[in-house]
């Protein structure tokens, strides 16, 4: 792996690395989250053509269920991707952060900006990929899409037992909070120290770049967009479907 930070953007290679090894427990019985289908292509085919959508991206490394990468390299090989793009397929660890390390891992020498991207946002498009890239190599180490939020924010004790009341502790100021997407954009040498140094302390991190935030290092958030979000619980499923078929209406993709 490079040990460089930051190269000319005509030099940076940038790879994606989609973390698709969670088993979608949320979403209900059935097979892993990320091979399910939306408008009868698995959610991970739309995430790695989003990521693939972006001239900037040149290496797709797909984090597959542990036992699911046969599967996976047949699925990357049934559907039309774009040949300009290299694909590999890794298999996932228990956790998401397992999961992004064995796909850093897995990065050839000289890719030095890393986008990692759940391959349960599998609708973002090109322009925030673009908008990440464009930040990254522009000089931030850790660059985060987001969106100001819709609803009310409290902070509370949780409940020894759940149905329990839950007394809150605080409110935190609304207009300050952002809800994080991916994918979330790297210099490659800056995550690559933080996951040997922060993922496995105490409870680590829901996301990546609160693993750089623990080195002490800044991250920044670029505007994100309503159709990056996650497919997280049934209704989500709904909203997915629905955006396509906007898609398809608007645009005949
Ligand atoms: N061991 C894991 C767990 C999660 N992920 C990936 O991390 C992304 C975000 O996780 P989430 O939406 O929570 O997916 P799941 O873990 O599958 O969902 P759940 O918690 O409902 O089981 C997903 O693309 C998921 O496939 C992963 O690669 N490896
Ligand atoms: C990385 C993430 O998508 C940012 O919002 C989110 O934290 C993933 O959380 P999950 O509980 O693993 O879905």
């Amino acid at each position: 792996m490079s040990d460089e930070t930051h190269s000319s953007p005509e030099h940076s290679r940038t790879a994606a690395v989609i973390p698709a090894a969670g088993r979608g427990v949320r979403l209900g019985p059935g097979a892993p989250k990320a091979l399910r289908a939306l408008n009868g292509t698995p959610m991970l085919i739309h995430a790695v053509r989003a990521m693939a959508a972006s001239r900037a991206v040149s290496l797709v490394v797909v984090v597959a269920p542990a036992d699911g990468a046969a599967e996976v390299k047949t699925l990357l090989a049934d559907h039309s991707l774009p040949e300009r793009t290299d694909f590999l397929v890794v298999p996932g660890g228990d956790t998401r952060q397992e999961s992004v390390r064995a796909g850093l891992d897995a990065l050839p020498p000289g890719i030095d900006t890393v986008l990692v991207h759940d391959a349960a946002r599998p609708l973002v498009p090109v322009d925030t990929v673009d908008a990440v890239v464009e930040a990254v190599r522009a000089g931030a180490p850790a660059v985060v899409p987001a969106l100001p939020l819709a609803d009310t924010v409290k902070e509370v004790e949780p409940a020894a037992e759940k149905g329990l009341p839950e007394p809150v502790v605080a409110t935190p100021v609304r207009a300050r909070l952002r809800a994080v997407q991916t994918p979330q954009g790297f210099d490659l040498a800056t995550l690559v120290r933080a996951h040997d140094t922060v993922a496995l302390r105490g409870e680590g991190a829901t996301d990546d770049a609160g693993m750089v935030e623990q080195l002490g290092l800044p991250v920044v958030v670029v505007p994100g967009h309503e159709e990056a979000f996650k497919v997280t619980r049934p209704l989500d499923l709904v909203l997915a479907e629905a955006v396509l078929a906007r898609r398809r209406a608007n645009d005949g993709f």
